[in-house]
């Protein structure tokens, strides 16, 4: 896979560098900025926390729960998704979001709340957002749009081998927690979890209407599994009150905490504020942003072993389902709701 024109010279990690500089394109008036530090960003490989060696195996639990705890994102390397796979998503992704289609894909453009395939181009939410998407439900079921021909089965191999991915890290993140290893699983009846998975494309600057691809925000769900044809404008809000750039190595995915999770752990490990920034990009950036959610009838509240004097409950519990619609949007549209669920005195 290339690099987009912010080049990702590191291998598994970076080195902090000083402030990038704002785009120079942009009027002097904005007074926004948008500069992020390259910092590092844990990486965490996946093959190790299934190792046979006992005491590799705990090594790579405490990274996982150091990143899970300290960052909250973290690249997931060694994961066992071929590249082929991931080669074909992006080449049918390509294919469905050319240019000459785009009547094509308006079919799905047209909203209704019980959608499970949904399109927009530039949506104007308050943030104001600059991309192409194609939103679809990937668990318990699956709805794929039927064109280009093969594309359904592309995407399908792509997220059945996702989902393998998310339960292993619910197994490991769930010993992190010092628990047995279906904590998570049993907690958000993942068997059953909604999953929504959003293929956004991002335009190069040149044709773009503005700056920001994806404002501020954090998601709903478990985790969040993100993967990426070229690097480009990701940034996410640190531990550390910074943004930093995101920059993820080839083949790589990233792994974002969501909100259940930091509500289930009542604020121990922590889903953390993102967004993307189109400025610097020279060509398009094509990403795939897959949120796995609990199951949509099962309650999350913060479960009674995160729970004591010294830490009281900090969100009202709720049903996945409830938590989704209390934006007034519907599921294929997930958004975060933590702001509604925050109790006053967390
Ligand atoms: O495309 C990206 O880099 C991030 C996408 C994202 O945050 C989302 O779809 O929720
Ligand atoms: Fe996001």
């Amino acid at each position: 896979m290339a690099t987009n024109v912010i080049s990702s010279s590191q291998e598994y990690s970076s080195t902090p560098s000083p402030v990038q500089p704002s785009n120079s394109n942009h009027s002097s008036t904005v007074t926004r900025s948008y500069s992020a530090f390259d910092d590092e960003i844990p990486t965490v490989d996946y093959s190790l926390l299934f190792s046979d060696d006992p005491l590799q195996q705990s090594l790579a639990l405490e990274h996982l729960g150091q990143a899970s705890c300290k960052f909250g994102f973290f690249y997931l390397v060694n994961h066992r998704i071929p590249d082929t796979v991931l080669n074909n998503l992006f080449k049918g992704m390509t294919e469905f979001f050319d240019p000459m289609n785009l009547e094509e894909r308006k079919v799905y453009g047209k909203k209704d709340p019980v959608d499970k395939i949904r399109w927009d181009i530039n949506s104007s939410n308050s943030h104001g957002e600059n991309r192409e998407y194609l939103k679809v439900m990937t668990h318990p079921q699956c709805h794929f749009p039927s064109n280009p021909s093969g594309f359904s089965e592309v995407l399908n191999e792509y997220h059945r081998e996702m989902r393998n991915i998310v339960v292993g890290l619910a197994k490991a993140m769930s010993k992190t927690l010092g628990f047995e290893a279906n904590y998570i699983e049993k907690a958000f009846e993942l068997e059953s979890g909604f999953d929504v998975s959003a293929m956004n494309l991002y335009p190069p600057n040149h044709v773009s209407k503005g700056h920001v691809g994806i404002g501020d925000h954090t998601d709903p769900g478990f985790i969040i599994t993100l993967t990426q044809d070229v690097n480009g404008g990701l940034q996410i809000l640190s531990h550390t009150g910074k943004w930093i750039n995101v920059y993820i190595p080839d083949h790589a995915i990233l792994i974002q905490l969501g909100d259940h999770l930091e509500i289930l752990t009542n604020g121990k490990y922590k889903s953390h504020v993102h967004k993307v920034i189109v400025a610097n990009n020279e060509v398009q950036r094509l990403t795939v942003a897959t949120l796995h959610g609990p199951s949509l009838d099962k309650v999350v509240a913060p479960a009674l072993e995160f729970v004591d004097e010294d830490h009281p409950p900090a969100y009202l519990g709720m049903t996945y389902k409830q938590s989704l619609e209390a934006k007034g949007h519907d599921e294929i549209d997930v958004q975060s709701s933590l702001d509604k669920i925050r109790l006053p005195s967390a």
